[in-house]
């Protein structure tokens, strides 16, 4: 097994939902603090991580504006964060991808250093945050050859991200000494909540 360097890993930011509990707004250009969601992940993935991708279904001008490769979903009809993962596979040029959602702007500093360790350790294709009971499977590091298995449970119809993980070696990494670190943004009202407690972050 190729050691998941973190040189050897992409992250892809998967920002190509539809934003609907947030009103239809692209969810990735709404403002935290002034900067956009998808920032807040790129400055605290960017230094894990020896690429960057971002998958993205409109706005690509303003997306391609952050300094790294922007990818559209090629299966039709916003299939869900599986498809974004599928795009995001068929651009990656390293052994490893890590996923991470645009909308969970206080991603742990360490994510990328305990999800490959925890690959390591059980030998996985992938390896999934978890806090309590609670499954992660946006914030994932998976290996990159396994696209075929992807496509072809995509192509049978699979949408779920938990369904189509638990197909493979997968292995929980547990993230309970940072659970607020998985806390996503979906309507105005959280972002407004969050907006407010900002500047104690
Ligand atoms: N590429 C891609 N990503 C998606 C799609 N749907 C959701 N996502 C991503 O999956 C993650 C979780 O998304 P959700 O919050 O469940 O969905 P959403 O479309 O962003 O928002 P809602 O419409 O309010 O559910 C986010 O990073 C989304 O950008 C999709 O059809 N394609």
């Amino acid at each position: 097994m190729i050691p998941p360097t973190p040189e050897r890993i992409t992250g892809l930011v998967l920002a190509g939902g539809l934003g609907r509990r947030m009103g239809g707004v692209d969810k990735g250009l709404s403002l935290l603090g002034g900067e956009p969601l998808v920032e807040h992940i790129i400055r605290r993935l960017a230094p894990q991580v020896g690429q960057l991708i971002i998958n993205a279904n409109q706005n690509h001008d303003i997306y391609a504006g952050f300094g790294y490769p922007v990818v559209g979903d090629r299966i039709e009809g916003h299939a869900g964060p599986l498809a974004g993962l599928e795009a995001g596979l068929a651009a990656c040029t390293t052994p490893y991808l890590l996923t991470v959602p645009c909308d969970s702007p206080f991603l742990p500093a360490d994510l990328v250093s305990r999800l490959a360790a925890c690959l390591t350790a059980h030998k996985a294709s992938i390896a999934v945050a978890r806090t309590g009971e609670q499954l992660h499977p946006v914030f994932s590091l998976i290996r990159s050859d396994e696209l075929p298995e992807l496509q072809a449970f995509i192509n049978a119809g699979g949408r779920r991200m938990e369904a189509w993980l638990r197909r493979l070696c997968w292995a929980p990494c547990p993230f309970d000494d940072c659970p607020e670190a998985f806390a996503n943004i979906n309507t105005p009202d959280e972002l407004r909540a969050h907006q407010a407690g900002d500047t104690a972050r």
